[in-house]
């Protein structure tokens, strides 16, 4: 099989980042792909700005599921390339531009070489939030396709390609978004006394949450809060009315992402009284940890142990979410991670994942499949 098509179509992908349940371009471009293939094994469905492909077997017993996420990041891209993103501020910096080709690279090849049992391939949008996963498995569209067995990958700039890495259990965290507004009063600058700072009190906030992690979890049960944006006030010689935290919690545990919240509360509750201000917190989306099927996953490193193309890594988990994880809750399956050497990680700016694992990935999938497929078995947990 030629990959150099999957690197091309990477580079359109990588052109056209959308933000979640925004994918129109990225599905119409997905979609045109597909109905140039060869139709007699294809069943396609859209499902809101996501599309599943069904694969027909020649003797199905099972289905084997693939998916891969869709959307983009608000990042002003940095990166050297020729082929950057056409939409000002967005950028696919966390790979899902990768994600998707090698999921036509699977597509291709199993609509020119079916097997036994179907393949699904899920092309799932909003990833990056609000969250796609859990409506598109609650939906019809994917209840009639309901695989057996699921599968998906991201890619890791850390390691670099040839190599995968996975774990059985917890893979990636449990994560909820974290918007803050506080309200106060605002004034001339020259007059802070008849004002309530908007700006004060968010920085206190910001700067007593660092006590949480450090003080309230227990240190063998990792957690992360991380604010990410904070906006207020209007101009330097105004005092700030209103400001915005915008952060994410990440934790192992729900007793910790439980503490977390509640500290999170209470803290708000002491600004409230000390700034005499008025606090509206929002927990955004909340996506569940993946969790491997211990199971599969263990049978799949074995089996990716005997390849000489790849080199397997057994890593630790790492505090990213996924919402992946809610088909996990449901399907038994597992992820894995895709080096991709780039110096900068993801969700940067100057994010360059070599293309080359393009190939690797796609090659290594099919070989999965075709192998997983031969299995007796019909319980593909077995
Ligand atoms: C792999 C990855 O980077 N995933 C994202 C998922 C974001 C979930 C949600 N929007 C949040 O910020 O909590 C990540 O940031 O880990």
């Amino acid at each position: 099989m030629d990959f150099t098509k999957f690197i091309q179509i990477r580079r359109d992908l990588h052109q056209i980042p959308e933000p979640g349940f925004q994918e129109f371009k990225t599905q119409r471009y997905v979609l045109d792909y597909l109905n140039q293939l060869p139709g007699e094994h294809l069943e396609i469905k859209t499902w809101r700005t996501g599309i599943l492909v069904k694969i027909k077997g020649k003797q199905p017993r099972r289905i084997i599921g693939y998916r891969t996420d869709m959307d983009g990041l608000p990042i002003k891209e940095q990166t050297t390339y020729p082929f950057q993103s056409q939409h000002p501020g967005y950028m696919h910096a966390c790979g899902h531009d990768l994600h998707m080709a090698i999921a036509l690279g699977l597509v291709t090849h199993f609509a020119h070489q079916p097997i036994d049992d179907d393949v699904l391939v899920i092309f799932q949008p909003a990833e990056e939030g609000p969250g796609g996963a859990r409506p598109m498995l609650e939906s019809q569209a994917f209840q009639a396709w309901k695989p057996d067995l699921m599968i998906a990958l991201h890619i890791a700039p850390e390691y670099p390609v040839g190599t995968i890495a996975t774990k059985e259990g917890i893979l990636f965290a449990n994560t909820s978004e974290l918007f803050i507004d506080f309200t106060g009063r605002g004034g001339h600058a020259a007059y802070p006394h008849l004002a309530n700072d908007m700006v004060v009190a968010a920085s206190h906030f910001v700067t007593q949450l660092q006590s949480v992690v450090s003080r309230n979890i227990d240190p063998l049960d990792s957690a992360v809060i991380t604010i990410g944006k904070i906006t207020g006030g209007d101009k330097q010689n105004i005092i700030a009315e209103t400001a915005r935290v915008e952060g994410t919690i990440r934790t192992l545990s729900m007793d910790s992402m439980a503490k977390v919240k509640g500290r999170i509360e209470a803290l708000l509750k002491g600004i409230e009284a000390g700034f005499e201000c008025t606090t509206a917190l929002d927990y955004g989306a909340n996506y569940c940890q993946v969790y491997n099927d211990p199971s599969l996953t263990r049978q799949f490193m074995s089996w990716a142990r005997t390849l000489e193309q790849v080199r397997l890594i057994e890593c630790k988990e790492a505090m990213t979410g996924e919402d992946f994880g809610y088909f996990l809750q449901e399907v038994p399956g597992f992820m894995f991670w895709l080096g991709v050497d780039s110096p900068f990680g993801l969700h940067h700016a100057q994010l360059e994942p070599k293309e080359e694992a393009i190939g690797v990935a796609i090659r290594l999938l099919i070989d999965y499949i075709v192998w997983k497929s031969g299995q007796k078995e019909v319980n593909m947990v077995k």
